[in-house]
């Protein structure tokens, strides 16, 4: 395992990556296998840089640099390309905002995911827990990706807008989301940035669902506003309570709407695809199963899961620690540096992109015994307390780290427990998945059999 030592004393290794051509660079094995190319290079050093068409990116692969970066969140700024495909769908919230414009952001967005909302935000995940875990037949294969995306969709639109419209949000954020998901990050790998203006059916099926999403959202600060009811205990009346302790500034209806689909872009589709991948992974991992089944049993003794029981649901929370690392939802994002810096000796222009992937730290064997294997236990304090900081980042780092942390593993481990204590997912034989490396690290359809326990 790698042991720390100073920054300014190391040896740091750089090296291009292999494999790149005169014109494309490695833009071709990003494109084609950027899981399994990625993955292959911290064996060549601890920053590599490799070239996608002539830019030259930077990719950290040694948790003091991945650290360095993350923390140092004035120098390496979110920005480039993917940054600025984003804006026209986000607009400028926490995502896209710039170094010090994002710490007002972020001062205002935080009391939304307070301790004490995120008890009232539960609610709302037990009860659809509970709804998803009842709705299903013995013996009727399910697919679990669509299940799972469809629980946190409810759950993030209810704890966002709790008003008697939210059941027509979810709908239709149900259906515009995975639509916008998809076309955003087709924009996003395109390099010509033309892509987005043909008049292919794609786009005009892209362009619909945003502006329906966006329509939604107006409707609902609308009708917050309209009702001039106070807190009803939802993210929305947080966002529009929010006051900057600094300058006792607000957020405008335009600041709160960029959050809102901020939210929706960032919560739904990243805790959905951990959930997927920690059935498969259970379906693979008898021992695992029947560790999770026994402390849902134990803790819950045949009833339904509460918040007040997660700090219980040890094991549970383990199971989704380890699927958060295996595949990570968050595989791949972006930094720019807003200024010349040096980044493990090398020297880095001002504009240089620096690539931070979890999936190639989760995956290195140097910080992380037998990589490949399924092994929840690995997150008992006694372990865990030997991972390196930077190592594990499914949630990323510094100042930019997920604000929805708390609330997607307190979501993630209401799940797991609430269908766990009902149902063992049984595997379809000769069922693959492969991972699909998209905004999210997705697995594609996924069927499985529900089998009473
Ligand atoms: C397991 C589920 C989740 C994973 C793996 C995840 C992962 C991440 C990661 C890696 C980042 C940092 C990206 C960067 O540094 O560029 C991030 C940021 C963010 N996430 Fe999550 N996320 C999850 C759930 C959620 C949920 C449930 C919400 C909201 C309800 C959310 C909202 C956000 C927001 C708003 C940001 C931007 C934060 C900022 O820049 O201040 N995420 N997430």
């Amino acid at each position: 395992m790698r042991t720390a030592q100073h920054p300014a004393t190391r040896h740091w290794r750089h090296a291009l990556a292999p494999g790149g051509l005169p014109l494309a660079g490695h833009a071709l094995l990003m494109g084609r296998k950027p899981l399994q190319f990625l993955a292959s290079l911290p064996a060549y050093g601890d920053l590599v840089e490799l070239r996608l068409g002539p830019r030259p990116v930077f990719l950290p692969c040694h948790p003091e640099l991945v650290q360095q970066v993350l923390v140092n969140a004035r120098i390496y700024d979110t920005g480039g390309p993917v940054k600025e495909k984003a804006k026209p769908i986000l607009g400028n919230g926490l995502i896209t905002s710039d170094w010090a414009d994002h710490r007002r952001q972020r001062r205002l967005v935080q009391p939304a995911f307070q301790a004490a909302r995120i008890a009232t935000y539960a609610e709302v995940m037990e009860e659809e827990c509970e709804a998803e875990s009842t709705a299903w037949t013995a013996g009727r294969p399910i697919d679990v990706s669509h299940e799972m995306l469809a629980l946190t969709a409810r759950v993030t639109a209810r704890a966002l807008f709790s008003t008697d419209m939210a059941p027509h949000a979810v709908a239709e954020i149900q259906h515009c989301l995975p639509i916008v998901v998809e076309g955003a990050y087709r924009q996003a790998i395109d390099p010509t940035g033309l892509l987005a203006k043909l008049p292919l059916a794609a786009n005009r099926r892209f362009d619909d669902a945003l502006t329906r999403l966006n329509q939604l959202i107006d409707r609902m600060i609308d009708d917050y506003k309209r009702a001039d009811d106070g807190d009803r205990g939802d993210v929305l009346s947080a966002l529009f309570a929010a006051q900057d302790d600094e300058t006792g500034g607000t957020m405008s209806d335009q600041e709160i709407h960029d959050q809102v689909m901020t939210l929706l872009l960032a919560g739904i589709e990243t805790t959905a695809s951990a959930l997927t991948w920690a059935w498969f992974l259970l379906g693979r991992n008898p021992r695992a199963e029947a560790a999770l089944h026994a402390e849902v049993d134990e803790v819950l003794g045949g009833r339904a899961p509460r918040y007040a029981d997660v700090p219980r649901l040890a094991y549970t929370q383990r199971v989704f620690s380890e699927a958060l690392r295996l595949f990570p939802p968050a595989w791949l994002f972006t930094r720019t540096t807003t200024e010349a810096t040096e980044l493990g000796g090398r020297r880095l222009p001002p504009a240089s992109d620096v690539l931070i992937s979890p999936y190639v730290m989760h995956r290195d064997p140097a910080l992380f015994p037998d990589p490949e294997s399924f092994d929840p236990d690995r997150w008992l304090p006694e372990r865990a307390k030997d991972v390196a900081r930077g190592a594990y980042l499914p949630f990323g780092g510094g100042s930019r780290k997920c604000i929805g942390d708390v609330f997607g593993m307190t979501e993630a481990t209401l799940a797991l427990a609430a269908i766990a204590g009902r149902w063992r997912m049984r595997p379809i034989p000769r069922t693959k998945i492969r991972p699909r490396p998209q905004m999210s690290l997705t697995a594609g359809p996924l069927r499985m059999i529900p089998e009473p326990r």
